[in-house]
């Protein structure tokens, strides 16, 4: 099974990513964590503006996308932690994986500006990101078949409650 956790940065996907790989290894050992941000650097695909130009965003979203196809014939469970801002790619992915698990993690943008984890909502707003920003100068097309939409801006909002849902739904799932 491939489970995409999709938001805009700073939504929680990596962090809400790893406790979720967590927790379903204490129940089957096949599992991989597929962090967007992690790939980019094994491809060097963070190096400059090129590699967030909508163009180079579709192909880093298709790398990662075969990378997950690939570990999903191979019997792995894979949580894929990306951005995600192609629906027709999303919409594929019935199709593309065995089983897959669309989760939505949810946050208003205001929020994401005041956590900023790594500085590139500022970035945006000073015009020095190495390119165009998510949610601030390049719309995110909002999921609208997502299996699970999480607020993880909601007061009561935990990693490890966003990873027992997801969890939850997975075990249903399989
Ligand atoms: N403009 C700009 N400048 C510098 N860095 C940026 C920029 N936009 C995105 N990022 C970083 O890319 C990560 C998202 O990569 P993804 O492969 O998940 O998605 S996408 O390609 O942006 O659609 C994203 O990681 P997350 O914060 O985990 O979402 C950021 O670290
Ligand atoms: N309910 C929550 N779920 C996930 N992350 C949260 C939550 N509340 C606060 N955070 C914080 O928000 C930040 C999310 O960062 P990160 O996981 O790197 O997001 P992303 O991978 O989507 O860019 C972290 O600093 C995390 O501690």
């Amino acid at each position: 099974m491939v489970i995409w956790l999709i938001g805009l940065s700073g939504a929680g996907k990596t962090t809400v990513g790893r406790e979720l790989a967590a927790m379903w290894r204490t129940r089957s050992p096949n599992v991989v964590l597929v962090d967007g941000d992690e790939m980019r650097r094994v491809f060097g695909l963070d190096r400059g503006p090129q590699d967030y130009s909508l163009a180079g965003r579709r192909a880093n979203a298709e790398r990662i996308t075969a990378v997950c196809e690939w570990l999903d014939r191979q019997g792995m469970n894979v949580v894929c932690c990306i951005l995600s801002l192609f629906p027709d790619m999303r919409a594929g992915n019935h199709e593309r994986f065995s089983r897959y698990g669309e989760i939505y993690l949810r946050s208003a943008i205001d929020t994401l500006r005041a956590r900023d984890t790594k500085g590139l909502y500022r970035a945006a707003e000073a015009g020095t990101a190495a390119g165009p920003v998510a949610g601030i100068d390049i719309p995110f097309p909002e999921p609208t078949a997502a299996d699970l939409v999480i607020d993880t801006d909601a007061p009561d909002a935990s990693p490890v409650s966003a990873a027992t849902r997801i969890m939850k739904w997975i075990e249903a799932a399989a």
